[in-house]
Order: C-alpha cells, then structure tokens, then sequence
C-alpha cells in the first residue's frame, strides 16, 4: 500500500509524532493510501522551511528566474500527465476525460499564466506638486507577502491546489500547503515535480492532514505565516477567519455557494439544458459553482424538466477508467451519507421526485462505493431545505418564474452569492439581469468557461476577496509606495 508522507524542505518525511490515516477510494470504499497526519512538530518544520526559503535562494532571484522556473513546473506537470491523472483519479473516483480536459491542464495553466501576470503587469506612478515647484515621484514596488498558508478542498484538488500556489510563487512568496484529508495524492506528487525542475528547497511545503486539531487548525494558528489563501465551506473559513485574526493576518476565501440557473423562454433550448445538465452533474455535482437551483420560465418549465430529466437518467456509472462511463461517485462515505440527508429531507418537506432521490444498483464490486443517483426536484417552497442549503451533491431543484424582476429577486434570495448562469438569446436582458444577480461571476450562455486573468471570487457568505490576474497580486504581494522629492 501507499505511504504518501509530508514534503518539508524539498524532502518526504513520515510524521514526528508517527500518525497516519487512511484514504479509501471512492469507487468501491477500498483502502487505497496510509497517510501522513502532520502535527504541531511538523507544521512548525514547514513554516521554518518556507521563511528560510524566502530568505535564501528563492528570495534572491530575479523575477526572471522566477519565471523560468515556474513555465519549468507547467511543463514538468505536462511531462507526467499521466501520473497526475491517475493520482487526481485514485482520490476522486471521477471520469478520466474531466481529469483530461479540465483538471490537471488547468493546473499547468495556473504555473504558465501567473506567471505572466507578474512579468507582464506595472505598478503605479504619480507625479505630484511640492510647493517649492520641484515636485516629487511616488512609484508603487511589489514585494511578496512572506509564507503563505493554502488550505485546500477535495471538490477539484490540483486544480484549486494550484490556482493559489502558482501566483504565490510568482510573486516570490513561499507556502505551506494543507490539501483536504480527502485528496492527498496530487499535492504530494508536486513535490517531485518542484525537486526535479530545481525550485529550491522549502519553497513548496506540504502537510498532510485534517482540519480541526490537525494540521489545518495547526498551520492557520501558525504566527510564521504571514497571510491564508483558502477554499472551502463557509463555516470553515469563519473557524479560519478567527484564527487569522490574531497577528492580523490578511485571508482571501473562496467558500460554498448556492448558485441559481435562470432559464428564459426565448433561450436556445439545447444549449440550455446541456449548459443545466452540465452545471448541476459534472464532477457529481461536487462543483461550488454548481447549480442547486434552477429557474426556469413558465412556456417552456414542462419542457425543460423533461428534458433535463432525460439527461440526468442517461449518465453511465462507472470507473475513472471506464472510457463509456461520464459519472463518477461522491467523494467519500460521508459524504454520501449528508447527500442522501437531504435526499429524504426533500421528500419529507413535499418534493416532487422528478428523477433519482436515491442509491443506483451497482455490480458487486462497486457496491461498496459513495455512488447516489442524478436527482431531480420540483414543487417546493423557496423555504425548503435543499432549496437554501449548499448540499454539494447531484441535485438540483426546478421552479417556474413569469417575470425578470420575479426570477432576480429569486436568485438573490441566499447568503450565499458566488455564480450564476443566465440562458436567453434576448441579449439587452442578458446584460440587465446579470448586473442585477448579486454575485461575483455570471455567465451567460455558458457554464464554467474559465479565463484565468479575470476576477474570481465570491459575494455574501460565497467569499472574501477576488483571485484571478491581477486581483491575484493584490492578496500575494504587499504594495509599497516610494515617494521621491525631485
Ligand atoms: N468558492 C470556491 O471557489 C469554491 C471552490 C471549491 C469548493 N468550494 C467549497 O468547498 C466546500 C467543499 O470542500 P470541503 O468539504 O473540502 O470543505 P471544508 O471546508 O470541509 O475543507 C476544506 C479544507 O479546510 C480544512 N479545514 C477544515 N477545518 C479546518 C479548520 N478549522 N482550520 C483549518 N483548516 C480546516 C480541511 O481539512 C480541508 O483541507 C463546499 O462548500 C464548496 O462550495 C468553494
Ligand atoms: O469547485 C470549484 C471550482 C472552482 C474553480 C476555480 O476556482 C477556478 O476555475 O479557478
């Protein structure tokens, strides 16, 4: 069986206080890794690791090198994509072709394209009057902010991983990365990657663990990290807030959503109900920008749940490696038992099962794993439960509207506010609804198209702060203004 262990220093190192736990597969609940659990000990040995970094090699540098080395990790990455895959696939039992296509590339990308952002963006300048006429020059420098802490989910975890350590490292900080308990493998393989393109030692940390009492709580109380970068659920990042507060530490949180899906009537049905199916299954519905709620407009409200119950019964169960099969399982047993919660919730609170609600009969070997069916609801008050809660499942429920005012305010009606997907082909309401839906991005006619210089990040409850291009340096690097009198 596999030990996936720490990686401080640039070396692999089992636990001082000699933990471990275990990793089961989603697919069929085998035991697939022993893990590593870090203790206070070796959280301490990450940090100090990180802040001799900053001191050492890496801080001396140049932005160039920098640079270098960080297209080195993309292409490093690249170089063992395979091996990526599988590790991505070994945690989440999800499909291979979404490993293919969209996580592991994306976690090349977010190496390559940070690091542009920071070859490639200026800083200001202000010219300004002194009233002896000579006048003075202020000019902003970037410097990075020190250690930073990245906690991280298990929904898309090299992706999400990434998506923080590649501009941490473009800025010229280091970090200590916790991934979730749930999805230890792709983290630690990356120490591989940064030891064999030369990233100097103790700039990439990991520490395997949980979160309360673990290593997550251990790392985010840490008085050596200088900032937290963390995605995750809403109540999590509150325990983390707290523990940032002390030494005044800076966060940035992306956190859970409950994202509405508006459907007009004029929209192109297909698209539609593609873009729907898409936003509320793919990944098993384990997507934060997911769709939980759906709105659709009263013509074509039959119509569309039809259709959209059509797809939803036409997932193939199987294997990552299963090329036939497009649906995976949940991520873990637990999880499995919160969804199917809700599940019997929505029935006991008056829902109309429209498709799903409960367990798939699988073959005897995969019997074991955290498999539950695409669900479908209708009929229920916006009061209900699974109307209002982030579930973070395969769910989704279905309600008429007859107005725009009527559906916006609809949309709105959550703490949470991270995204939306508006379908219609009316392109002036398009525009006028998504600067009305109280949230950080809309997309229209579309789902999860993702251009990594724009401002990611969540309103309300859904997040603190934007990532993404340059809204990725202000949380990664600390601006100092120069004023010079001339
Ligand atoms: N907004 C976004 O961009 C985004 C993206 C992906 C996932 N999410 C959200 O993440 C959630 C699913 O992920 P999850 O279940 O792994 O979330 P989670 O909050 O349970 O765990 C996330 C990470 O935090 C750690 N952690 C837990 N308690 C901690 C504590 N007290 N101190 C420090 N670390 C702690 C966990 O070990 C894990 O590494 C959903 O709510 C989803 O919406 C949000
Ligand atoms: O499950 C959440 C997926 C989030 C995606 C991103 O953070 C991203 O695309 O950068």
């Amino acid at each position: 069986m596999r030990l996936i262990e720490n990686f401080i220093g640039g070396e692999y190192t089992a636990g001082q206080g000699g933990k471990t736990f275990e990793k089961r597969s989603p697919v069929d609940n085998r035991v697939i890794a022993r893990i590593t659990e870090a203790g206070q000990a070796d959280v301490d040995a990450a940090v100090r690791a990180a802040r001799a970094a900053l001191e050492g090699e890496w801080g001396g540098l140049t932005l160039e090198q920098r640079v270098d080395l960080l297209y080195g990790v993309a292409d490093e990455i690249t170089r063992r994509f395979e091996d990526f895959v599988a590790a991505e696939m070994a945690d989440t039992g999800q499909p291979s072709h979404v490993m293919r296509h969209v996580f592991i590339p994306r976690g090349a990308a977010n190496f390559k394209v940070f690091a542009d952002v920071v070859k490639n963006v200026p800083t200001e300048a202000f010219q300004m009057a002194t009233p002896d006429g000579r006048g003075a020059l202020n000019y902003g420098i970037r410097v990075p902010k020190g250690v930073i802490g990245v906690i991280s989910p298990w929904n898309a975890p090299f992706l999400l991983m990434t998506w923080k350590v590649g501009p941490a490292l473009a800025c010229g900080n280091t970090v200590v990365v916790k991934p979730s308990e749930e999805s230890p493998h792709t983290a630690a393989l990356l120490g591989e990657v940064m030891n064999s393109v030369g990233i100097p030692k103790g700039v990439y940390n990991v520490v395997q663990g949980f979160g309360p009492d673990s290593a997550g709580e251990f790392l985010t109380r840490h008085p050596g990290v200088d900032a937290i970068t963390f995605t995750g659920e809403t109540r999590t990042g509150a325990a983390i807030m707290k523990a940032a507060s002390d030494g005044m530490r800076d966060v940035s949180f992306e956190l859970g959503g409950k994202n509405a899906g508006i459907v007009f009537a004029d929209a192109d049905f297909d698209a539609a109900v593609d873009g729907i199916f898409r936003s509320a299954f793919l990944n098993t519905g384990q997507v934060c920008l997911g769709t939980e709620r759906v709105y659709v407009e009263r013509p074509i409200f039959e119509r569309f749940v039809a259709a959209l119950k059509t797809r939803a019964e036409a997932v193939k169960y199987g294997r990552p490696e299963d090329h036939a099969a497009n649906y995976g399982p949940l991520i873990s047993q637990e999880h499995k038992q919160k969804v199917m919660s809700y599940y019997r919730k929505a029935v006991e609170e008056g829902a109309t099962v429209v498709t799903g609600g409960g367990e798939p009969a699988m073959p005897a070997e995969l019997a074991e794993g955290a498999w539950v069916q695409p669900t479908i609801w209708t009929g229920l008050p916006e009061t209900a439960s699974v109307v209002r809660e982030e579930i973070f499942g395969p769910c989704c429920h279905i309600r008429p509207f007859d107005s725009e005012d009527e559906v916006v305010k609809l949309a709105n009606a959550t703490d949470y506010g991270l995204s939306t997907t508006v379908w219609t082909t009316n392109l002036a309401r398009a525009h006028r609804v998504a600067a009305r839906v109280e949230v950080g991005i809309t997309w229209i006619n579309s789902w999860f198209l993702r251009d990594l210089r724009t401002a990611f990040g969540g309103s309300k409850q859904s997040g603190i702060g934007r990532e993404g291009g340059v809204h990725s340096l202000e949380f990664y690097t600390e601006t100092r203004n120069i004023c010079v009198k001339l």
